[in-house]
């Protein structure tokens, strides 16, 4: 069992390990897969989902101990079956920080996901481009977060330690695996995408924009795209070992000049999804297409290319 607090309760939110195991097993049960890949899909970018065959949904309310989404127009389910071959554990949609979860609750289905046998976790975000170089539409492999949330002590490994998840003091070195990002540069450019991008994402609390100060600040500091997810997911899957690839799908740009005001809302990062979701779609299961053939577990007869 998990250490108890020094107030000699748990805090809210905080599970122990056997009450993860309990959310893994029962959903286990429900499955007829067994799921090597675990995928976070971002706003606007679930239609991912749609690619996986013999799919199994779940929805979020009907697993006990699960979170569950608050968004309006979220979906809000596990979809589990098979991707380019491959066992996959797809969640439509995430939980944010800003809907009133912390974030050790918004984190909880990597856990469950790590304790369900997984090994991979692949996430994608929508987010706001601060390096003035990068477009609506473009793609940035996330090669490092900075963690604005995290930064001030708010993070989901708060609390005590239970060493069977991992170390106390996870390093994050290289928490996105540079031999993923590496593999789908090589994708994007068979795949033609243009002109690519690799870089930082800070995750923000939300849930209202930047100010324009806040978006020069961030620019000074090396931030390359903004939003208000994927840290807390990522620190929590180093933290139990996972491997994990990311990419964010530019939605809109920030504002760096009081002269040239430039504003994001969700129908545009919506409307953004929808313009770029085949070649997202594609980028991720060729990554997934790629895993597979290295565990030489390759279905020539599966294809997601649209
Ligand atoms: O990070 P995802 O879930 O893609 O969502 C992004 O889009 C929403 C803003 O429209 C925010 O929640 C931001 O984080
Ligand atoms: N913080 C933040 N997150 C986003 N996600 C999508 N667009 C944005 C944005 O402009 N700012």
């Amino acid at each position: 069992m998990a250490e108890k607090y020094p107030t000699g309760k748990s805090e809210e939110n905080h599970i122990p390990y056997e009450a993860v195991k309990a959310i893994a097993d029962n959903i286990l049960s429900r499955i007829q897969v067994k799921p090597v890949i675990g995928i976070i899909c971002g706003s606007g970018l679930g239609s991912l989902t749609e690619a996986i065959t013999n799919a199994q949904n779940i929805e979020y309310k009907d697993i006990p101990g699960f979170p569950v989404s608050t968004v309006a127009g979220h979906v809000g389910r596990l979809v589990v079956g098979m991707l380019e071959g491959l066992p996959v554990l797809a969640m439509q949609e995430r939980f944010h920080y800003y809907e009133g979860y912390s974030l050790i609750k918004c984190a909880r289905p990597v856990r469950v996901m790590k304790l369900m046998g997984i090994e991979y976790l692949m996430v994608t975000n929508a987010a706001s481009g601060i390096n003035p170089a990068y477009k609506v539409g473009d793609i940035m492999l996330i090669r490092d977060h900075i963690n604005f949330v995290g930064i001030s002590g708010n993070s989901p490994l708060r609390g005590p330690n239970d060493e069977r998840f991992g170390p106390r003091f996870p390093p994050m070195t290289d928490a996105y695996d540079p031999a993923l990002i590496t593999r789908a540069l090589g994708i994007a450019e068979e795949m033609g995408i243009q002109d690519v991008k690799v870089g930082t994402y800070c995750f923000l609390g939300g849930p209202n924009q930047e100010s324009i100060a806040e978006c020069k600040m961030l620019h000074t500091i090396g931030v390359d795209a903004v939003g208000m997810s994927t840290a807390h997911e990522v620190v929590t899957a180093q933290h139990c070992g996972l491997k994990v690839f990311a990419f964010s799908l530019i939605t809109s740009k920030a504002s760096l000049d009081y002269e040239k005001k430039e504003y994001a809302n969700r129908a545009e990062v919506v409307a953004v999804g929808k313009s770029r979701e085949s070649t997202c779609r594609e980028l991720m299961c060729r990554m997934i297409k790629s895993i597979a053939a290295e565990r030489g577990t390759s279905d020539p007869s599966c294809g997601c290319s649209m």
